[in-house]
């Protein structure tokens, strides 16, 4: 049997008006789901949960993460924080479909003031159906890490490498 991709959940006390819809939506997608809090509407601070998100994915305890704010730009500017993330905060299909098959995105960050549930959907199956193209985009991804890692050495000799460079 094949092991069921998790995913992890989170969201502050205005992402929680969509969360519970996005949670079910993607359990009957097939996934396997935790949330990590907030569970109560009561006023929150979104950078606790954007940091919790982060930190189970950066650490390998779940495949992929889903955070929600009012807009999706605290909780992806919290979560992005986290070496080895890399939150998409995005509010139509396309750009969630090409934040995986070009970013290798592993969280996606949603507002729920500014997407109806309907729409959430319609971004959460883009997203969760993309796969990563790899390729020229490996080496932006290896950018990216030597960024996070603040290895400038390691960043300037991958923008300085040539060999192969956009050969696919
Ligand atoms: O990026 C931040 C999020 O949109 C928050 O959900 C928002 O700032 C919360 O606002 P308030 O405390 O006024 O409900």
């Amino acid at each position: 049997m094949m092991k069921k991709i998790k995913i992890a959940f989170g969201s502050d006390h205005v992402g929680l008006e969509l969360k519970p819809t996005l949670i079910e939506y993607v359990r009957s997608l097939g996934y396997e789901t935790h949330d990590f809090g907030a569970y109560s509407d009561q006023r929150t601070d979104y950078p606790i949960y954007g940091k919790k998100v982060g930190q189970e994915v950066a650490a390998g305890n779940y495949d992929l993460g889903i955070i929600i704010c009012g807009t999706g730009v605290g909780i992806s500017l919290s979560a992005n924080k986290v070496t080895g993330i890399r939150a998409a905060s995005v509010s139509e299909p396309y750009s969630a479909e090409l934040s995986r098959r070009h970013n290798n995105s592993n969280i996606l960050a949603l507002g729920s003031r500014v997407v109806g549930s309907e729409l959430a959907k319609m971004i959460v199956k883009a997203w969760l159906d993309a796969e990563f193209e790899g390729g020229r985009h490996q080496r932006r991804i290896d950018e990216l890490t030597a960024e996070d890692e603040h290895d400038e050495q390691k960043f300037d000799r991958i923008v300085h490498d040539d060999s192969g460079k956009y050969s696919d």
